[in-house]
């Protein structure tokens, strides 16, 4: 087998954590990773931002974050003259698992799960390079890792603890991928069209389609499926420790609860 299969550790985090009241807190692996696939503009992004969001995330400072989000867009090998050139005519294969830095992401999340902050490389993808600025990750509960080939590497598919594929219809895919592109990432029509048919949808085909019989939790509609999201949302509530206040709110309405009226 490829990748195991998680569902009985998320099955028994949800029995046990359910309450969110028991000491099992303590058996929860910290940091919980998730890892989110999906084929390319399927809203790999979108639904981690959502995630963020609903769990009052954003406006937090950055290194108090309980959830953290790393994109394994970071991880682009750096190009040499002759694929720079390639990259910059829409020629260069993004897709193929050989396009990323294995080594350095396998490293860089062996930290993260043993509780240590990581310096990750922003991506531009105009210039197709590595920013020079990075951006660390601290310590967080929960840590969500997204990218069209996050399951492809069996020791970084055994790294989570909970996978999710985003699966939305590859026509949707494209429409997206070519306003995003010609608005975000300076790219042509021309360009656009021609990597995509020539090296993104056959390495979709080739590498992503594959591992989504890995994951625990297909997201049909990525960021319009709601619903999914909510139960995402509320199952990550149920796995981050308690703030304080909450503990204190918890503790006092048990006590409450166990007096006799
Ligand atoms: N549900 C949606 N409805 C409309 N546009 C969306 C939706 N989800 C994502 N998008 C847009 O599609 C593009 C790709 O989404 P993104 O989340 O970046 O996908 P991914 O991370 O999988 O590449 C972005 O421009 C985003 O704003
Ligand atoms: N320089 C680059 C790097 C990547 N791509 C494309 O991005 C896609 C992955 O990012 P998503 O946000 O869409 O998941 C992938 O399909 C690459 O083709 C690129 O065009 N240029």
């Amino acid at each position: 087998m490829h990748c195991k299969q998680n569902e009985l550790v998320v099955m028994a985090a949800v029995q046990d954590f359910g309450n969110g009241r028991g000491n099992g807190f303590d058996r929860v692996p910290r940091p919980f990773v998730i890892g989110v696939a999906g084929g390319t503009a399927s809203g790999k992004s979108t639904v981690c931002e959502k995630i963020m969001q609903q769990l009052g995330q954003t406006d937090v400072d950055r290194r108090q974050r309980q959830v953290a989000i790393i994109s394994q867009d970071s991880f682009y090998k750096v190009l040499d003259e002759k694929e720079k050139d390639m990259a910059a005519k829409g020629q260069f294969n993004f897709d193929h698992p050989e396009a990323f830095d294995a080594d350095l992401m396998l490293e860089t999340m062996k930290k993260v799960v043993a509780g240590k902050t990581v310096d990750i490389s922003t991506y531009d993808y105009v210039t197709n390079s590595r920013k020079s600025t990075n951006l660390s990750v601290y310590p967080a509960d929960v840590v969500l890792f997204e990218g069209i080939l996050v399951f492809y590497w069996r020791e970084l598919c055994n790294m989570f603890h909970m996978k999710l594929f985003v699966d939305t219809d590859p026509d949707t895919r494209l429409c997206r991928r070519v306003l995003r592109d010609t608005k975000e990432r300076g790219r042509d029509l021309d360009q656009i069209l021609n990597q995509y048919t020539n090296l993104v949808k056959p390495a979709f085909e080739e590498f992503c389609l594959p591992t989504k019989k890995y994951a625990d939790v297909i997201i049909p509609r990525g960021a319009d499926n709601t619903v999914a999201i909510d139960l995402i949302v509320q199952h990550i509530q149920e796995l981050l420790r308690p703030t304080p206040r909450e503990a204190r709110r918890r503790h006092n309405s048990d006590s409450f609860a166990g007096r006799p009226h």
